[in-house]
């Protein structure tokens, strides 16, 4: 029989009714109480780790998941994490990155509804939740309204609706109906055979820039004495204006001074591209980092994630602008 351990961190799932609106306060021994009634044939053991809304969640709040599994590690078959949607797939992505090697399920849910409430997609992702992490299979995923997606590929794309997230520049893993877990065949969900690795020198000097029509250059200089990397979604492929407020030589004087510069876009879907026009070239520097089909929510922790390991910009481009966990899939 496999043996789970539940770890709680909040979110609409273990909402209640406040008076300011909807706060967590449901334990994760009532939620763990509800998946064991269920009679899904294994143990659960559950643990919280924090009783927040994601909108709270920081990069030091993904570093106590990451160690919580570390350190749970070799007791249990597989991991189920509850947390609200808001902030899920930044969370995800993170642990994709700091569970190197993982060899066990690592399966992140939560509702749009709080558990006690009628018409809660709670006890369906919790359920598919535990299925999915009951599986001989590696990976941090994501499950939510029958679908399994890569940690670092999914993406809240609607705020009310039960179908809120979507598999992003990625086939979904696998979809669960009934209890049915259907795989896709041309994703892979190995078992590596190295060890588990536990990476969580974080570097939270990280800013991200949506580019409008008029974006003032001056906010560079901020950025430039206050961050180590900048993402900039720029328009389309990923182009920067280079007439009227030209943002060019402030991309450039961000890596002169030895500043971690990303492009991607501010499109959802098929990535980055800036070899295609001369808006895209004239910001292009030997040091500038592609972030290709990455979604934003991986680009984020990914940046913290290889910030914290090296100052050197030729490093962390490598380290960027090399696939891990399916986050890349055009090269
Ligand atoms: N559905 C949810 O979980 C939304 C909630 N605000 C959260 O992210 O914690």
């Amino acid at each position: 029989m496999k043996k789970l351990l539940l770890l709680t961190t909040g979110g609409t799932i273990a909402s209640v009714s406040g008076a300011n609106g909807l706060i967590p306060g449901i334990t994760d021994t009532e939620i763990a109480g509800y998946l064991l009634e269920q009679n899904l044939g294994c143990t659960i053991e559950s643990k919280a780790l924090m009783e927040i809304d994601s909108t709270n969640m920081q990069p030091e709040c993904w570093v106590r998941i990451a160690e919580a599994i570390y350190e749970s590690y070799c007791d249990y078959d597989g991991f189920v994490i509850t947390h609200g949607t808001d902030t899920m797939g930044y969370t995800a992505a993170a642990l994709s990155y700091m569970l190197q090697n993982i060899a066990k399920p690592v399966v992140m849910t939560g509702s749009q509804v709080p558990i006690h409430y009628e018409n809660t997609d709670a006890g369906k992702n919790l359920v598919d939740a535990v299925r999915f992490a009951s599986e001989d299979i590696g990976g941090v995923f994501l499950v939510f309204d029958g679908k399994a997606i890569h940690g670092t590929r999914a993406v809240k794309v609607r705020t009310r609706s039960y179908h809120a997230f979507e598999s992003i520049n990625h086939p979904y893993a696998a979809f669960i109906e009934e209890g049915e877990i259907r795989y896709n065949k041309s994703v892979s969900l190995l078992r590596g055979d190295a060890e588990m690795k536990l990476e969580v020198s974080l570097c939270p000097d990280v800013f991200l820039l949506k580019l409008h029509p008029g974006t003032k250059p001056e906010l560079f200089d901020f950025l430039r004495c206050h961050y180590r990397g900048v993402i900039i979604e720029g328009f389309g492929l990923g182009g920067v204006p280079n007439q009227g407020r030209s943002l060019v030589r402030k991309i450039i004087e961000l890596l002169q001074s030895g500043i971690a510069v990303v492009m991607t876009t501010q499109c959802l879907e098929e990535g980055e591209d800036r070899t295609l026009y001369e808006v895209g070239r004239l910001a292009a520097g030997e040091l500038i980092i592609s972030s290709k089909d990455m979604n934003t929510e991986a680009i984020v922790p990914k940046l913290m994630w290889a910030l914290g390991k090296t100052d050197d910009l030729g490093e962390v481009k490598r380290m960027m602008e090399t696939p891990i966990a399916e986050d890349i899939t055009i090269h």
